[in-house]
């Protein structure tokens, strides 16, 4: 199967010092990877790269044949309908003057995607699980849970076939965490959109996702299925991410 997003031996360094060196990693349609690593291993770097917001120095990356490089937002239409980002802060992500439903449109208006777009925010609402009679409010309304799922609503807006997740919910509560995590998790299972969650959480993406790739000092030191690399880690770098590892509540919490 050819992978739907690809990044072929991805390498990036700012001034002299190598952050990336050789990333390859492929997302199938559908599927949820979590890219898991520790502090400085080169997440955020990565993430920069899968967004198209800067380009790697070799390497390349591919939404299926086509290759990925930051341009204009003109020339990106294509690309931001495909892959939407949902981001780390929910305080910071949305913007405190703008309507929820000013919020979830906006990427729609701005990726000029046609449609009924009020009777869109209500069926999107109503898919991460918030009453549709919140389309009105401003998100200082809003609890940080309720606001995450704003957050996934709005990246879900233009029906992306990848979401990439930037530590989503590293800002919010113990227990609103397992909450958005298995929203993220069932919003890719319903709608076939592939995750990718990057994050130093190895409790995070065990819960959401299916696949987990390790980074580790700017390369993929393993990766497979979240059964065998959490539970039968090979490498070193796994075994640190697992001893680190915050306890999240369970579901039922
Ligand atoms: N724009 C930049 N200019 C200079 N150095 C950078 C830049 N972006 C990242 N770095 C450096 O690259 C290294 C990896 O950073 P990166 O943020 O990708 O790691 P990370 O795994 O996301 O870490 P964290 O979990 O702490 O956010 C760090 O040492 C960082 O200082």
């Amino acid at each position: 199967m050819t992978g739907l997003l690809t990044v072929t031996g991805a390498a990036k360094s700012y001034r002299s010092r190598t952050v990336l060196d050789g990333v390859d990693l492929t997302v199938n349609a559908g599927d949820r990877l979590g890219v898991v690593g520790a502090s400085g291993a080169g997440k955020s770097t990565l993430l920069r790269l899968l967004l198209a917001v800067e380009a790697p120095d070799r390497g390349e990356i591919r939404l299926r044949d086509r290759p990925v490089r930051p341009g204009r937002p003109g020339t990106m239409a294509w690309f931001r309908r495909a892959v939407q980002l949902v981001p780390q802060d929910p305080f910071g992500s949305l913007s405190p003057r703008m309507t929820v439903a000013e919020i979830i449109t906006e990427p729609l208006i701005c990726l000029r995607v046609p449609g009924h777009h009020a009777a869109r925010v209500s069926e999107l609402l109503t898919a991460v699980d918030l009453d549709p009679a919140l389309a009105g409010r401003l998100p200082s309304a809003l609890s940080g849970g309720q606001r995450q799922r704003v957050a996934v609503a709005r990246a879900l807006a233009p029906r992306p076939e990848i979401l990439v997740a930037d530590e989503p919910v590293s800002a919010l509560d113990a227990t609103v965490r397992v909450r958005v995590l298995d929203l993220l998790r069932d919003v890719s299972e319903r709608n076939g959109t592939a995750l990718v969650m990057v994050s130093h959480d190895v409790a995070a993406v065990r819960r959401a996702c299916t696949r987990v790739a390790v980074l580790h000092q700017g390369r993929i030191a393993e990766s497979g299925t979240v059964g065998d690399v959490l539970t039968r880690p090979r490498t070193e770098a796994t075994r640190d991410l697992l001893a680190a590892v915050p306890r999240l509540p369970s579901a039922a919490a």
